[in-house]
């Protein structure tokens, strides 16, 4: 089954449109990433997925489990089935790492328990009653994850999530994506600029170029094609 369609979005700030006709479909039990040189367009088509300081939709639909989201407000999202891990993180610096979590069990209508949640992250688990704000940002990430997680999304949307990471910390990164999509069946769509690590973790790419894609293709199918590495990602 299809779990989440972009269908000819068109978007923008402002008067300026960044993304045109984007049309992206992810399975269920997908991981697929976007990869795309800086300001390709990659941070605004997933902000219109996840409602999240939203570019303005000027055509075309996002539909989740079949259902059109394209107008949905940002705060009903969570409820659509539809997790989110910005590229700020945003954790709630003076809160602990329970208490994140639980903001999102409490906002969402079927949450998974806490216990579960923190199943997937030892380290945290040891870190439970430390303000978010003295986590290291390695920390600070698997915090994203998890409290994205708790919602109990059908699809969990990663805004770059190796940013700024140490190597050995994008190792236990990927490991999280890898093993949420195994055990929790969880739907997964990565925008990076870590290729490395997206062809790593990811089933299929696709490739957006100044707001359009340009192309869509397997890891291994990437591992081929050195010049479509060099043409869109500059590696
Ligand atoms: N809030 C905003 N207001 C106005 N323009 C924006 C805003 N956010 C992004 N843009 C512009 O939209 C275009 C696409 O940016 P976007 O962040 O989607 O690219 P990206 O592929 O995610 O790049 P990066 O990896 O650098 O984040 C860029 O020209 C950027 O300057």
């Amino acid at each position: 089954m299809t779990l989440v369609e972009i269908e000819d979005l068109c978007a923008g700030y402002g008067t300026g449109q960044v993304l045109f006709d984007v049309s992206i479909d992810i399975e269920e039990g997908e991981i697929v990433s976007l990869l795309g040189r800086n300001g390709a367009g990659k941070s605004t088509t997933m902000r219109c997925v996840a409602g999240a300081e939203p570019p303005h939709v000027l055509d075309g639909s996002i539909r989740v489990n079949g259902e059109d989201i394209t107008d949905t407000k940002t705060y009903k999202r969570a409820n659509k089935g539809i997790g989110y891990v910005p590229e700020e993180r945003r954790v709630w610096p003076g809160l602990t790492i329970t208490e994140n979590i639980r903001m999102a069990i409490n906002n969402t209508t079927d949450p998974l328990d806490m216990d579960r949640v923190l199943s997937y992250f030892p380290r945290l688990q040891d870190l439970e009653d430390k303000a978010a704000r003295n986590l290291s940002g390695g920390e600070q990430q698997m915090l994203a994850i998890a409290r994205a997680l708790a919602s109990n999304p059908d699809v969990m949307l990663m805004d770059e999530p190796s940013e700024g990471l140490a190597p050995y910390i994008v190792r236990d990164v990927e490991e999280v994506i890898t093993t949420l999509n195994e055990e929790e069946g969880l739907t997964i769509f990565l925008v990076e600029q870590n290729v490395v690590m997206a062809m790593d973790v990811s089933d299929r790419h696709y490739f957006i170029d100044q707001g359009q894609i340009v192309d869509e293709m397997t890891p291994s199918k990437l591992k081929e094609r050195p010049e479509v590495r060099q043409k869109y990602l500059s590696v």
